[in-house]
């Protein structure tokens, strides 16, 4: 039986096309995902589900669609699908991560030129019938610094437009290399010079857990009087309450925003004010980019739902059919892998080297490789995925190795990772035992063996007496059930690694308490 796909936000018709063209069944019900009952019915006939941003694939959702197997977002932000209950259920989540860069680009100049002239308060004005040629003085972007928080795809579009308009572009994006950043012709800065130095701050990030609110009230403080702030990234990184405060007060000169907190966004106390320039989440609304999503999500979707090819996909590898089964294993280790890495480095990666040993040698290293790149990324960029991860290394200028030896050690197969900054080389090496799980088997050249779990205790120390027993203590006061505990050193009395995996997230008031421990060196939380 042909698979189905349910279309159920506005996309080109160049998608419904190519569905049927390659055999795939397809209900175009653009106005559907905006109406939850209506999508929460329609779900369970569906194999497939083509969206943008305003169908929020919730738990909910997830939960009622039976057959579902894919989820292809035409677009970038994927913060309306909730991937982990996806990845639960085996759904795929893809997204198309460079198809609308240039029009979202093209929206935050545009945006940027509106503020500067208050185009939009002269239009209405003048279309009124007035002629207030003496009201409207605007300012010149010749000169003045624009500020760039999160210079990746987009971020590094407009930098490159407003460099051209010969502003002085500055950037904060904690995964910028400093070359990156001269290649660029930016200058990169910590975010608190962003904000005492910009004269217009726009936003390029996506919505995590530490973008959200990155522009709050004692941000705003600190930044120009008449600083001008544009947000085509998304709702949720600039908190509403405090712009409007610093609007009506004049310390923020203007706003111009694309996206809000919660959309639609059809009524707001910032549409109140005439400094406000609002737009209704049209960064990526060009018939050209709407073309490049559409199309690409359709060709991706149907080579799932027909052949098993995956690309674009944010929850798993990408691999062909053929080699699916066999690869699977390692690539969740490489992965794994890399995530550990990544998630332990909190400043600019230079290089990353990954070492093949034994019967993995001879597989297909670059699938593997692009997951531990992907793995040492995500925790930075969120939306990376094995596709585009070899992508956004090189354009990080992030040196990438792979080195290759099919003689066996020790394991039949061994992968190592090794993660380099300008200041530390950090390297993690695993591999896949017969049961098809997943070890970590040496941590910085210590030999240890762990089963990676959901949330782990990443703590270094020096080889004491007492620690363990502390650290045991520590967690059982708090109530944190250990489920596994494994240590290794480099000499007795000499450098140590504990890696313990426990049923819960650690809570901030234990990280410190296991930090503060004499022997204890470094204590992090972990999480896969
Ligand atoms: N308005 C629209 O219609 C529209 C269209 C497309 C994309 N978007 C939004 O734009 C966002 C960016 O898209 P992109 O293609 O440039 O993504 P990208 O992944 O290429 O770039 C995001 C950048 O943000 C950086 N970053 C991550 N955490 C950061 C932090 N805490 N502080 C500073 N920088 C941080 C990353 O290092 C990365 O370089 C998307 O996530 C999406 O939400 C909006
Ligand atoms: O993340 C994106 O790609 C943009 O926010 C575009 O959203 P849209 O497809 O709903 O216009």
């Amino acid at each position: 039986m042909a698979p189905r796909v349910l279309v159920s936000d506005k996309l080109s018709e160049t998608a419904v096309q190519i569905f049927r063209d390659r055999g795939v069944e397809v209900d175009y019900l653009p106005d559907l995902g905006k109406d939850k009952d209506a999508l929460l019915a329609a779900i369970p006939n569906y194999d497939g589900l083509a969206i943008r941003s305003a169908t929020k694939v919730t738990p909910k959702i997830i939960a009622a669609a039976t057959k579902l197997k894919v989820i292809g977002r035409a677009g970038i932000g994927v913060d309306n699908v909730d991937i982990p209950a996806a990845t639960q259920r085996g759904i795929v989540v893809m997204n198309t991560p460079f198809g609308n860069a240039i029009t979202t680009a093209e929206h935050a100049i545009s945006m940027m030129m509106a503020l500067a002239r208050q185009i939009p308060e002269a239009n209405a004005s003048t279309h009124a019938g007035k002629w207030e040629k003496n009201r409207f003085m605007g300012v010149e972007l010749f000169n003045k610094t624009l500020g760039v928080i999160g210079c990746g795809n987009i971020g590094s579009i407009v930098a490159d437009r407003a460099l051209g308009l010969k502003m002085k572009v500055i950037a904060f994006d904690p995964f910028l290399s400093p070359e990156r950043a001269i290649e660029i012709g930016v200058e990169k800065v910590e975010l608190d010079e962003i904000f005492r130095r910009s004269d217009f701050i726009t936003l390029h990030t996506p919505l995590t857990e530490k973008t959200r609110n990155i522009i709050d009230a004692a941000a705003l403080a600190k930044c120009k009087k008449g600083v001008r702030i544009i947000n085509c990234a998304r709702g949720g990184l600039v908190v509403e309450d405090a712009l409007y405060d610093a609007l009506k007060s004049g310390h923020v000169a203007g706003a111009a925003l694309d996206v809000f907190e919660v959309e639609p966004a059809t009524s707001h106390k910032l549409f109140e004010l005439d400094n406000v320039v609002a737009t209704p989440h049209l960064g990526a609304s060009t018939g050209e980019a709407q073309e490049n999503v559409a199309l690409q999500v359709a060709e991706q979707m149907a080579d799932y739902l027909i052949s098993g090819a995956v690309s674009n996909a944010l929850n798993m590898p990408s691999i062909s059919a053929d080699e699916a089964p066999r690869l699977r294993p390692f690539i969740a280790v490489a992965e794994k892998l890399g995530s550990f890495a990544g998630q332990l480095t909190e400043e600019p990666v230079t290089g990353i080297v990954i070492e093949y040993a034994g019967d993995v040698g001879e597989m297909n290293t670059r699938a593997l490789t692009s997951a531990a790149l992907s793995g040492v990324l995500q925790p930075m960029l969120g939306t990376v995925n094995m596709v585009s991860a070899p992508v956004v290394a090189r354009e990080r200028g992030i040196k990438v190795d792979e080195v290759k030896q099919t003689q066996r050690g020790a394991y039949e197969t061994y992968i190592r990772l090794t993660v380099r900054t300008a200041h530390l080389e950090r390297s993690v090496a695993g591999t896949v035992f017969s049961d098809g799980k997943a070890r970590v088997i040496q941590i910085k050249g210590i030999d240890m063996e762990a089963e990676f779990g959901p949330h782990m205790l990443y703590v270094t120390n020096e080889d004491k007496p007492g620690f363990i027993g502390a650290l045991g203590t520590i967690l059982g006061n708090a109530g944190v059930n250990i489920a596994t505990f494994n240590l290794g050193r480099r000499a007795q009395g000499g450098e140590a690694i504990c890696l313990v995996s426990i049923d819960e997230a650690p809570p901030a008031e234990v990280l410190q308490a296991v930090a503060r421990l004499p022997q204890v060196k470094q204590a992090k939380p972990l999480a896969f």
